[in-house]
């Protein structure tokens, strides 16, 4: 979809098409609508990463809280919306063996207990094998470094999930 065709949507298809680059949080698309026209697709992703950076630390929790575990009870029962499932999928984490995956739980569990909120890394840009590191790694830091981190990944995903959204005829996609 190019940017002319996006700035005249309705807010409805507008949340509609939008409204999961930001995992289950459509309330970030319906907010972000208000500034059309969007002179290109960075201008939507600039809207979205300052909703997300205005908002209280609690807000910022909520919005990892959102996000499914990897490797999780979702992926296993097919519940993932369609956008994780993807990139589940391409991180490998659909193909690992019962040990992969308890080791993967107690870990997910684990930084759940410790911080609140699950861990949250952009499949996409990893295998698995670098998810199962970083999430060690990840769970010696503090609340606060693995709250901002976590949202650094959430704009990592959503950027990625609007490239395959927005297109447009000048030589760079966003
Ligand atoms: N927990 C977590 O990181 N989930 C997300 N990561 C990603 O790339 N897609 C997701 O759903």
């Amino acid at each position: 979809m190019d940017i002319e065709a996006i700035n005249s949507l309705p807010y409805e298809d507008f949340v509609s098409i939008f409204g999961n680059v930001v995992e289950r949080c459509p309330i970030i698309a319906a907010a972000v609508w208000s500034g059309r026209p969007f002179p290109s697709g960075a201008a939507i992703e600039a809207a979205i990463n300052a909703f997300i950076e205005a908002l209280p630390e609690s807000g910022k929790e909520g919005i990892l809280r959102c996000h499914p575990d990897l490797a999780g009870k979702d992926l296993q029962s097919g519940t993932l919306t369609p956008e994780s499932r993807e990139e589940q999928g391409a991180a490998g984490l659909d193909r690992m063996g019962a040990a992969e995956v308890s080791r993967m739980t107690r870990l997910n569990a684990e930084y759940k207990a410790r911080f609140g909120f699950p861990f949250v890394v952009c499949a996409r840009m990893n295998d698995r094998t670098s998810i199962v590191e970083q999430l060690r790694e990840r769970l010696g830091n503090t609340q606060a470094q693995e709250r901002a981190r976590g949202v650094e990944e959430v704009k990592e995903i959503c950027r990625l999930r609007l490239q395959s959204l927005v297109h447009s005829d000048q030589k760079h996609k966003l």
